[in-house]
């Protein structure tokens, strides 16, 4: 095909002229934010801005509405970031998230709260609920279940000792390359630094690739991106962020073993989230070790046709229960058929902590 420059002109002068339009749009739009900003204080003087219920809202509207040809998680990305920016006017959100720069947790805190928010890293799970406790930062994000490997168990113990409610979730795709160093002897590679999680998620590529390298776990896959710089034999595995991060080239692409290989992160925070109209809810049940004890507590679920979307089993700490189940389903604590099917599980359970009801996640 070939422009003439009359064409590609008069395209450019259109273009301007859009953007000119856009520019005028998302400064109104951040302007009426700025004015709910307002509102908000005026009822509340210590109000939170950020609405999760109501972002998910937005975003889900954008993706119904798209007419393309952009697709709809791309025009609803681009959204995510307007309202971000137009959240900060008033108030960055401070997030707090398993750490170091560079981890798959920070990617999907960028990805829940965009751009503009001020995220900080945590050297622990455990930490990221304490900041968030103390109020330091409004939220945190932890992982919580990997579609390859698994639960992350520490996630879900820190649920135990803790106050602190769910406020949203975000599933991310998890890429992992092998990474080097510019200093790296490619051919001499004898060890593969990475979160255990990620070794094993490549667990098979290695074996085809790398089968005599010493696999050798560490606290994060930036740490092991970090670790590399000064060992010319060595070689990490980690994502996009932590490659940028360190300046590594990749040696291979996508050596996950499963191409859907995705991350479950969950926002955590003190607020209670009101319906969205797409809701989860996840709760902690503790029951006494006797026969039939898991059907009991799943009939009601059943009976009042609730979804169930995970069910995830841990020995209890404290003595007194055998077991405590972690139940994710459809729904929020509002509804009422949600509201009775609790009422039900509460007469059957030694013990029931709702950990939160928040929007399904959009992008
Ligand atoms: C504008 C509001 O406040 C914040 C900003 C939003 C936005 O830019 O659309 C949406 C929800 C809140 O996080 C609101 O509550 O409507």
């Amino acid at each position: 095909m070939t422009d003439t420059p009359v064409n590609l002109d008069s395209l450019r002068e259109r273009i301007d002229e859009l953007d000119n339009e856009i520019l005028r749009l998302i400064s109104a739009r951040a302007d009426c934010a700025k004015q709910v900003a307002e509102v908000k204080t005026q009822s509340d003087p210590g109000a939170v801005f950020y609405r999760p219920e109501r972002e998910a809202q937005v975003l889900r509207r954008i993706m119904e509405l798209n007419p393309g040809p952009l697709n709809s998680e791309e025009m609803a990305r681009l959204f995510r970031e307007i309202m971000s920016a137009c959240l900060a006017l008033e108030q960055p959100t401070k997030v707090a998230y398993l750490g170091p720069e560079g981890t798959f947790t920070q990617q999907a805190a960028l990805k829940h709260f965009g751009e503009s928010a001020v995220s900080m890293p945590m050297a622990a799970i455990d930490e990221v609920f304490r900041e968030v406790e103390a109020g330091a930062v409004n939220y945190g994000v932890v992982p919580v279940e990997n579609s390859t490997e698994g639960v992350v168990s520490h996630t879900l113990d820190s649920f135990m000792d803790s106050s602190i409610h769910i406020c949203g979730e975000v599933v991310l795709r998890i890429h992992h390359h092998l990474l080097v160093a510019d200093t790296t002897l490619r051919d001499k590679v004898s060890r593969v630094y990475s979160h255990p999680q990620s070794l094993a998620q490549c667990r098979k590529w290695l074996d085809a690739h790398y089968p005599r390298a010493e696999r050798v776990p560490v606290s994060s896959n930036a740490e092991a991106a970090r670790m590399i710089k000064s060992e010319w034999h060595s070689a990490a595995i980690a994502g996009d962020m932590a490659a940028k991060l360190y300046g590594l080239e990749k040696v291979a692409e996508k050596i996950e073993d499963r191409p859907d290989n995705s991350t479950r992160f969950l926002i955590i925070g003190s607020q209670h989230v009101p319906m969205s109209g797409e809701d989860k809810t996840s709760i902690v049940v503790a029951m006494r070790n006797q026969p039939g004890a898991l059907h009991d507590l799943l009939e009601p679920f059943h009976r009042h046709s609730i979804d169930l979307t995970r069910l995830e089993t841990r020995p209890s700490r404290t003595g007194v229960w055998n077991y405590v189940f972690f139940i994710d389903f459809k729904g929020h604590v509002d509804e009422p058929r949600v509201a009775a099917v609790l009422e039900e599980v509460r007469l059957r359970a030694s013990e029931v902590k709702v950990l939160g009801s928040y929007p399904v996640g959009v992008l």
